[in-house]
């Protein structure tokens, strides 16, 4: 049920059932997210602001919201997943091939990507802004820009599409999150202006399935992510495999200062995100919390192996590489750094971290192509 001002009540399964389809030998409670409709535009009416605070208080309480898929792009979804299972099936050699040595956009295996010194199993496939060899940002070896080498067009134009979408949906959610910030218009939006927004198309084998280089019985360890907000979407079949950690006043990670790759990672104190017919779920990054001093942490989360292979995406929507962010109006708390935080450098640090051996960061080591991230050209 959906009510007039776009807060919705699930048709939730019964809360016993929430749990069962949990990645087996993980302890977690399973939660109760909250779901949300957004409206076709955000003005800033009394119904936005609404809204935009019953946003901010879920992701204070769970961390994590989910929002509710319009009808009209279900048929997207179904071909996005088509297209995904379709690039996985194909031969590793031809998957193999999708690599770039300026771009981190393209194939992932599975062990390749390391989260907290440990590779993951997942199996992935990222996408960047597509740049082509003539663009000046790529043509001047900006660190990270060139082309997303696509497997097919069967790959390329359903995912750009989607992409396309969730854009859409991330700009409606930070001008919902402005309202209900009590931040004036555009205190988020002025970064998205030529947004590096990215996505990572995922697969996950089954945990009795793997090729034997990762560590066991895990997706991807614990981790937050780079900017402003993550929208995840995951196909019911398999189960889920993710996991989060609510906001604790006795936890805290600033990711941009000291890696949060493998935070609490055997602990207790995980929730289960249980799968959910037709909703993405949605959660701040690691740049959100930085703009309002910790009021809406990066949310810690990790991926299990079920007991069979999962297929997911998760979508970024991030500021502009250039963008150097600055505490939002009424959340400088003195948070560090006090100069502020260039995206395109913090995002170049994560992805030289997790992908040590890849051809784009050798290239980039090679070329001494960081130093660049200092000049005033990137910065704006
Ligand atoms: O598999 C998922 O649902 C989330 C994946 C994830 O955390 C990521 O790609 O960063
Ligand atoms: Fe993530």
């Amino acid at each position: 049920m959906v009510t007039s001002h776009g807060i919705a009540t699930a048709a939730t399964p019964a809360k016993q059932d929430l749990g069962a389809t949990m990645p087996p030998n993980y302890i977690a409670r399973p939660g109760e997210l909250q779901t949300f409709e957004l409206p076709a535009q955000v003005t800033g009416t009394p119904t936005d602001v609404e809204l935009g605070k019953a946003l901010v208080d879920a992701w204070r309480s769970d961390g994590i919201l989910q929002i509710s898929m319009k009808d009209t792009k279900k048929s997207l979804m179904d071909e996005v997943f088509d297209a995904s299972k379709g690039f996985f099936r194909k031969p590793h050699s031809e998957k193999a091939a999708c690599v770039d040595s300026q771009s981190y956009s393209g194939y992932i295996a599975s062990a390749e990507e390391i989260t907290d010194g440990i590779p993951d199993y997942s199996e992935i496939f990222t996408v960047t802004k597509d740049l082509d060899l003539s663009e000046p940002r790529v043509r001047n070896h900006w660190p990270c820009h060139g082309p997303c080498p696509w497997p097919d067009l069967e790959m390329k134009d359903p995912m750009e599409q989607y992409m396309e979408y969730l854009g859409q949906s991330g700009e409606k959610l930070l001008q919902l999150i402005e309202c209900g910030l009590g931040v004036p218009p555009g205190s988020l939006t002025k970064y998205t202006n030529d947004g590096w927004h990215h996505m990572r198309i995922l697969r996950f084998p089954a945990v009795s399935n793997t090729n034997g280089k990762g560590k066991e019985g895990r997706g991807i360890g614990s981790h937050t992510d780079y900017g402003l907000l993550v929208i995840a979407a995951q196909d019911e079949v398999g189960g889920s495999g993710l996991f989060i950690r609510p906001p604790s006043a006795d936890e805290a990670t600033a990711n941009w200062e000291e890696s949060a790759a493998g935070f609490h990672e055997d602990d207790s104190g995980w929730v289960y995100v249980p799968p959910m017919p037709d909703v993405f779920t949605v959660f701040p990054g690691d740049m959100m919390q930085y703009l309002t001093d910790s009021y809406l942490p990066s949310t810690p989360h990790k991926v299990g192996l079920n007991t069979r292979e999962r297929f997911a995406f998760a979508y970024f929507h991030e500021p502009s590489f250039q963008s150097v962010l600055r505490p939002l109006p009424g959340y400088d708390g003195g948070q560090k750094p006090r100069e502020g935080i260039h995206y395109g450098t913090h995002f170049t640090n994560m992805f030289m971290r997790n992908y040590p051996d890849r051809i784009t960061s050798k290239r980039m080591i090679r070329e001494d192509r960081r130093e660049l991230l200092a000049s005033p050209e990137l910065r704006t």
